[in-house]
């Protein structure tokens, strides 16, 4: 059987666009992820939010992965600041789907904190074991972003449960690993250090000569790359105020941004985009600057290929694909040393590390860069090589592979081991309850068969039983009432009369309310009972006083008393003409015995009093014949 694998990535479907507001790195994360899974032999369910009414419920991507349209409110864009409330909805038709579908799945992979709000929750319905990829983490979010954080406050508390009840967090770099430790207190052995990839199949060195003529850039400027989201926190403006700050360096200078949306009739275009073109056109420079808006993923090798230096420099990254992808095509990068950035990059050999927000420092580098052309191509060839040995997918899948195994093997082993102790306790309260069984079979036999005889002797003279127990006992006397009074195993017998104490409930709450709980008995047997009368207790331990004062009533009477005892009787042994002892000193198996020996009585006294006689009259009583 294949180990099937449920992802949820609320927000991020590998289906959608690259370079939207709300698409990036995670998209292609788990879509590559998925497909590296597979290949590994994964049965992978990519479970999104629907964000369009036309997309099909499960969409077979290949012959080992599914996505799964997942119907949380309305069936459009909505950014994922707004999304936390459809997470109820979104848990709930995922699992309308699981069940439909009856699947196990072995392990949930939650990417960022909804989706992991998800998780948890199925974790605790279905038992499934859960990884999280956060993505970002709402603390470091808040550090940068402040009051534009627009997400939720119950972002933090989420985060914070997540990692509580996560089998194995993946942090994306070294940063992200400190950032779980240090703002919120993740324990360092919870946490897997496994980078994102880059698929180097579709990101690969091209000549740039022949990349500049595919994207129709000239082959006698410089060429400085920036590639991403459009959201203020990627810092383009910074890259352009860096432009507009540099010398001449020989050859014309051109800053490609590639990016945003494409713009749809009837929207308004990307308004960071507005705001970058406003700069560039305030910093005089905006002939250097081409916004190339959103390009397809098979057209982007050719912009990082034709690129002299790639360049990102976000106010805080949690990992950067971007990066990679440039490296991976062979252009350095000159990088904010921030978050995953500073471990992708390595400054000096693979591109630059520059601070973030500072455009002389930035514009600084670049200059020195494009004036050493050989330095540049020399960390053009360490980038990919980088690239081949840290960051490929493969490295990424099989680094995965072993968290996933690791936490099944464990999570089947607890599973074992909890199925194990629970068969073991079933196993337990059996043998003690035969034990039980056998030690009554040897010691109830006589006091049995003379209470059966002596409750047949009382109700062929005319006279009835009463009977009378607490809590457990309670029950068992009505039982045995309604046993009697009603039938056992012999059908159509008039009714025997056998009271029970214990039924009367404004009797019983005004007494104990108004007098005392330990006449409650005493003052019935008093009322009901006359001589020649049984009165049979049902106690586990013999010492309730409810029970000894009805006996006492009960002797003074001349009412028979028979007990249903256990342990060592109790006072109440003392009082009893009859007692069947249950040789146990457990109350749960006393009762389990008092409730096979009460069973045993009404067999014995509807045979005794009522013997089935097919050819004849079936419900007379057979008295003529009892020998009492
Ligand atoms: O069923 C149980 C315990 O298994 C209880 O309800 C139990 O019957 C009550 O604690 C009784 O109050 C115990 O009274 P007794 O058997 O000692 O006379
Ligand atoms: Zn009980």
């Amino acid at each position: 059987m294949k180990t099937r694998i449920a992802f949820i990535s609320e927000h991020a479907s590998p289906l959608a666009a690259l370079g939207g507001v709300d698409a990036g790195g995670q998209n292609v994360y788990v879509g590559e992820l998925a497909r590296q899974m597979a290949k590994k032999g994964y049965q992978v369910d990519i479970f999104t939010r629907r964000e369009n009414p036309a997309l099909p419920r499960c969409l077979q991507w290949n012959q080992h992965i599914r996505i799964i349209h997942v119907d949380a409110g309305p069936p459009e864009p909505v950014e994922k600041e707004l999304l936390l409330p459809f997470m109820a909805a979104f848990r709930d038709d995922m699992l309308a789907f699981i069940r439909q579908e009856n699947i196990h799945y072995h392990l949930v992979h939650a990417n960022f904190f909804m989706s992991a709000l998800v998780a948890m929750e199925l974790k605790s319905m279905l038992h499934v074991p859960f990884v999280v990829t956060f993505h970002a983490l709402g603390r470091v979010r808040k550090l940068h972003q402040g009051e534009q954080d627009r997400f939720p406050p119950e972002r933090i508390a989420i985060e914070q449960e997540v990692i509580r009840q996560a089998d194995q967090i993946i942090a994306e770099c070294p940063q992200d690993k400190e950032d779980l430790i240090n703002l919120y207190h993740a324990p360092a052995g919870k946490i897997t250090m496994i980078p994102c990839g880059v698929n180097t199949e579709e990101m690969y060195p091209v000549d740039r000569q022949l990349a500049r003529m595919r994207v129709r850039l000239s082959q006698d400027e410089y060429v400085l790359l920036q590639l991403g989201r459009m959201v203020p926190r990627k810092g383009v403006d910074n890259v352009i105020r860096a432009i507009a700050k540099l010398p001449y360096a020989g050859k014309k200078i051109r800053l490609i941004v590639v990016g945003g949306e494409a713009e749809e009739p009837g929207k308004g275009p990307n308004p960071e985009i507005c705001r970058l073109k406003q700069l560039a056109k305030e910093l005089g420079i905006q002939a250097s600057v081409t916004f190339a808006g959103r390009k397809g993923r098979d057209e982007l090798k050719y912009y990082y290929a034709a690129a002299d230096i790639f360049l990102t420099t976000p106010w805080y990254e949690p990992f950067g694909i971007t990066p990679l992808e440039s490296m991976a095509c062979g252009t350095p990068v000159i990088g904010a040393a921030v978050g995953g950035i500073q471990y992708s990059v390595q400054d000096g050999k693979t591109g630059c590390l520059v601070p973030p927000h500072d455009p002389e420092a930035l514009a600084e580098k670049i200059f020195t860069l494009l004036k050493d052309q050989q330095q540049l191509q020399e960390m053009g060839k360490q980038a990919i090589r980088r690239v081949q040995t840290l960051f490929t997918w493969q490295h990424v899948a099989h680094k995965m592979s072993t968290v996933y195994e690791h936490i099944i093997t464990r999570h089947n082993v607890a599973v074992s081991a909890t199925v194990l102790e629970d068969l073991s306790a079933i196993d337990k309260a059996f043998d003690s309850l035969m034990t039980a069984v056998a030690l009554s079979r040897r010691q109830l036999r006589i006091p049995l068969r003379d209470a059966a005889h002596r409750m047949c002797r009382c109700l062929l003279q005319g006279k009835k039983i009463l009977v009378c127990g607490n809590g457990g006992s309670a029950a068992e006397s009505q039982h045995f009432a309604a046993e009697l009074m009603g039938r056992f195993e012999i059908p159509d017998r008039p009714g025997l009369p056998v009271i029970s104490l214990t039924a009367d409930t404004a009797l019983l709450t005004a007494w104990s309310n108004d007098f005392s709980f330990d006449d409650v008995f005493a003052r019935q047997v008093r009322a009901l009972g006359r001589k020649g009368d049984i009165l049979l207790c049902i106690s586990t331990s013999g010492n309730s006083p409810n029970i000894l004062r009805a006996m006492e009533a009960a002797r003074e009477m001349q009412i028979t008393c028979i007990n249903l005892l256990g342990k060592d009787g109790g006072d109440a042994a003392a009082l009893g003409e009859i007692n069947i002892i249950v040789p146990s000193a457990s109350t749960v198996r006393i009762q389990e015995m008092q409730l096979h020996a009460l069973h045993t009585l009404c067999m014995l006294v509807e045979q005794r009093l009522y013997t089935p006689r097919p050819a004849k009259e079936t419900t007379q009583p057979v008295a003529a014949s009892l020998t009492l």
